[in-house]
């Protein structure tokens, strides 16, 4: 098994005027792991981090690298970990100063944290940085800089606290990309908050949903995206169609009934109230463009094309059907100049591929 750089357990965090910040059963993480953190504004995804970091007080039991923190010196685990905040927190100094400065804080000569600052600044593509003052830098450059002093100490455990929230979408997903690899050539363990799916996809490799101080999912992205755990998990993970929907029981089998009495035979698993029926856009096919198999359940839905919008590779239809609105995508060969607003369509939906919530 692979060594464990975090463990959680009945980790919880409370504050005066508020109890279970933090509430968590059970958390691991290891070495070289990326996980993303997602959840609501408010969801406790902060307090988690900040907790590993060691900055808040809690109850249970927090082991970093395989020790139990509270029988350890904090002082000597913090300094495996580093931490990246939204804000960038650099000092009135030069980007070379504020880079070198965890390592003159470790203890380290000036020359020697000198040379290896520079180092991560070419590593991390911003040497052209070094001399300027950290205040003036552009707000990328800034997280950039961030980010490459978060890595000088070379640390086991990166703690990102949405450090790309502010930055374009091409700077964010260079800026991840590059954070993905140097912690798999290194095998850092990384936890990045973040509030944009697309970046969680592109970077981890494990996806961890909180809602009110707990974890409510723990699986891969893709599975977060195709299986959420309830319907603000998939407005998390944009779920482009979640259509409301019942269920109607006939002996063993379950039925989904959709609008326009759109009815399927529903094999996955039902635990407690159903809201809704999650239905990726990428699972609509347009009734031409698929040949049906009479052995597979296909689903069809009309409905009238409401909106087209072009992408690369795949359209964008938005289909109205009974007053429910259905995003499909469509291929760009299929969509351009022959799917026009107004137009009756037909769509086809394998009902593997529906989910309840
Ligand atoms: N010092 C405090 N006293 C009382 N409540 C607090 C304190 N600090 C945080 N909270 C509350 O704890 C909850 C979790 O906050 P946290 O910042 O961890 O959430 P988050 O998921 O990171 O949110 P966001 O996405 O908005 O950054 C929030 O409801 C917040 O108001």
């Amino acid at each position: 098994m692979n060594e464990l750089i975090l463990e959680m357990r009945g980790v919880r965090v409370d504050r005066e005027t508020r109890k279970n910040i933090l509430n968590i059963e059970r958390f691991s993480l290891a070495r070289g792991e990326l996980a993303a953190v997602v959840g609501p504004n408010g969801a406790g995804k902060s307090t988690l981090l900040q907790t590993v970091n060691l900055l808040h007080p809690y109850q249970g039991e927090i082991r970093l690298f395989g020790d139990d923190v509270l029988q350890q010196d904090k002082v000597g685990l913090r300094r495996r970990c580093s931490m990246v905040f939204q804000e960038t927190l650099l000092l009135k100094e030069t980007v070379l100063a504020n880079v070198a400065y965890p390592l003159k804080f470790r203890g380290l000569a000036p020359d020697e944290a000198a040379r290896l600052a520079e180092k991560t600044l070419t590593d991390f593509h911003c040497s052209h940085l070094a001399a300027r003052q950290a205040r003036s830098l552009s707000g990328g450059e800034a997280q950039r800089v961030c980010i490459a002093r978060a890595l000088v100490t070379e640390p086991e455990l990166l703690l990102l606290d949405e450090p790309f929230a502010a930055l374009d979408a091409a700077t964010r997903l260079k800026m991840i990309e590059e954070i993905r690899q140097v912690a798999e050539a290194r095998e850092i363990a990384v936890l990045l908050v973040s509030h944009n799916f697309a970046d969680v996809l592109h970077f981890a490799g494990r996806a961890i949903v909180m809602f009110n101080g707990s974890i409510v999912q723990d699986d891969k992205p893709e599975a977060v995206m195709r299986r959420p755990v309830n319907e603000q998990t998939a407005r998390l993970a944009g779920v482009d169609n979640i259509i409301p929907c019942c269920v109607e029981q006939e002996g063993q089998d379950r039925f989904i009934k959709l609008a326009n009495g759109i009815r399927f035979l529903y094999h996955g698993e039902v635990s407690g109230p159903v809201s809704a029926c999650c239905l990726p856009s990428d699972a609509l096919y347009l009734r031409e463009e698929r040949t049906l198999r009479q052995e597979e359940p296909w689903v069809e839905i009309v409905g009238l094309v409401e909106r087209v919008v072009p992408g690369l590779g795949t359209y964008q239809i938005l289909v109205e059907f009974g007053g429910q609105m259905l995003y499909a995508r469509v291929p760009r060969h299929y969509a351009a100049g022959k799917i026009n607003v107004a137009d009756t369509i037909k769509l086809v939906f394998n009902p593997v591929e529906a989910h309840i919530v």
